[in-house]
Order: structure tokens, then sequence, then C-alpha cells
């Protein structure tokens, strides 16, 4: 089976700073996959070039067969409104918006109407367990309850790929793995591949497997956290 998302001979540079130095990487259907790797090794460049956030210097992104690398902006944002999620360690939520506002927002800029996008918004929050926070606003809420909003924003749309950068990072080790449990449920349940961030070997450990980093390559040796050896 091809995969769902592949990089290949991806190189990212901030000016003179290189991020990415020509990694190929593959994310299947379905498949949890782990990057991992020390602070400044490219974690994040990696997710943002996948995800089509940032453009490659050089490189192909491929997602089912189309290399999005070569696609506009205007495009690509459409894919992330569409075909992908993206979860950030501080989940962003408008805090101005109630959580079912929030949640209904993603559908609504694809074109959803607004009482079929509520519905959905208040059933994704209901699946995170703050159904009862619907028309609570972000400042009201705890860091895990804002971060199950953001989730649910992320899922609203039922993309193929959720991208997840340090998802439970801003979050205490109980709740961080808490929320972490209920993403690999719902992700599992949907079919959805989720390419998760983490330094962490307890967060790393939840996916199928690791792609560990070391100044913007792969690993050589190879062992990065040690998930699935
Ligand atoms: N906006 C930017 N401008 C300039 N340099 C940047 C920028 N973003 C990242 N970098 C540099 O690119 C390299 C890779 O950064 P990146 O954030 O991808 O690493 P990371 O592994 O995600 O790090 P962390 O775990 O600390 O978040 C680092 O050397 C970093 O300093």
């Amino acid at each position: 089976m091809s995969p769902l998302l592949t990089g290949t001979g991806l190189h990212r540079s901030y000016g003179p700073t290189p991020a990415l130095r020509g990694i190929d990487v593959e994310i299947g259907e379905g498949e949890i996959v782990a990057v991992t790797g020390p602070s400044g090794c490219g974690k994040s460049t990696l997710l943002h070039c996948l995800a089509g956030i940032l453009k490659v210097d050089s490189g192909e992104v491929r997602y089912r067969d189309q290399d999005i690398s070569l696609w506009t902006e205007a495009a690509r944002s459409r894919l992330r409104r569409t075909e992908f999620g993206v979860l950030f360690q501080f989940g962003q939520l408008v805090p101005e918006l109630t959580a079912a506002e929030n949640v209904a927002l993603p559908l609504l800029l694809a074109g959803s109407g607004r009482r079929e996008a509520r519905k959905a918004a208040t059933m994704w929050l209901g699946r995170f367990g703050v159904g009862d926070l619907a028309d609570q606003v972000p400042g009201k809420m705890s860091g895990g309850q804002q971060q199950r909003c953001a989730v649910a924003r992320a899922l609203v749309t039922e993309p193929k790929v959720l991208f997840a950068d340090e998802p439970t990072g801003a979050l205490d080790v109980l709740t961080g793995e808490q929320v972490l449990t209920e993403i690999v449920h719902v992700t599992r349940e949907q079919g959805t591949s989720v390419v998760l961030v983490t330094h962490e070997p307890q967060i790393a450990a939840y996916a199928d497997r690791e792609i560990a980093l070391r100044d913007g390559a792969l690993d050589p040796s190879g062992l990065g956290l040690g998930i699935g050896s």
C-alpha cells in the first residue's frame, strides 16, 4: 500500500540556518508517527513542511500522489481546511469565541451552514469530555479543557492527517496523558494518520513508529527514544 504522505529530500533553511538537511519520511494511512529529537533538531519545521504551512526550499511533499510543495499558498491552505488538522502546544483558541464557536469555525470556513457546524461542534466537544463547556469562553476554562477544545477543533472536519506539535507540552503529566489517550482513541477510530512532534518518551510511546531527528537529518544512530524497538 502506498503511503498517504511522503517527504522526499526535504531541505529548509531560515536565512543562513539550515533546519532540514535532506529528510525522507513516509506516513501511512491511519499510522501514528512520533517525530522526536533534541531541541532545535528540526521537528517543528518538518511538521510545518509536511502540513504545507511552510514551503520547502527543495524536495517534494506528496499527499495522495500530488506534490503539494508545488501548490500555491491558497491551495495548501484549502488542503489544511479540509484534509489536514493542525494542533499546537497552546491550543490557540480565539479568546472572544465560545468553545462551540471555536470548534465550529473550521466547518464554517469550509462552507458548512451555521446549524450544521454548531451541531458537529457540540458533538466533537462531547467526544472530548467538554460538551458541557460549549458556551464557555476559553478564559474560563482550565488548560486541559482548552486543549480538549483545540483537539475537537482540529478534528471536527474529520481530517485524514492530524499534525500535532507538542500537543500536551503545556499540560501537567496526568492531564497530558489523558488528552493524548483521547486523541489516539479517536484518531484510531476515524483512521486518521497522526504526525506527533514530541521530545517526551512517555508521549512518543503512544505512536506506532518513531522518526528520530538530529541536526536537521534523520538520526543516524536510529535509536531515538526507542519507540517500537
Ligand atoms: N522562524 C525562525 N527563524 C530562524 N530560525 C529558526 C526559525 N524557526 C526555527 N529556526 C531554527 O531552525 C532550527 C530547527 O528549529 P525547529 O523549531 O524546527 O526545531 P525543534 O526540533 O522543533 O525545536 P524545539 O524542540 O525546541 O521546538 C533551529 O536551529 C532553530 O533555531
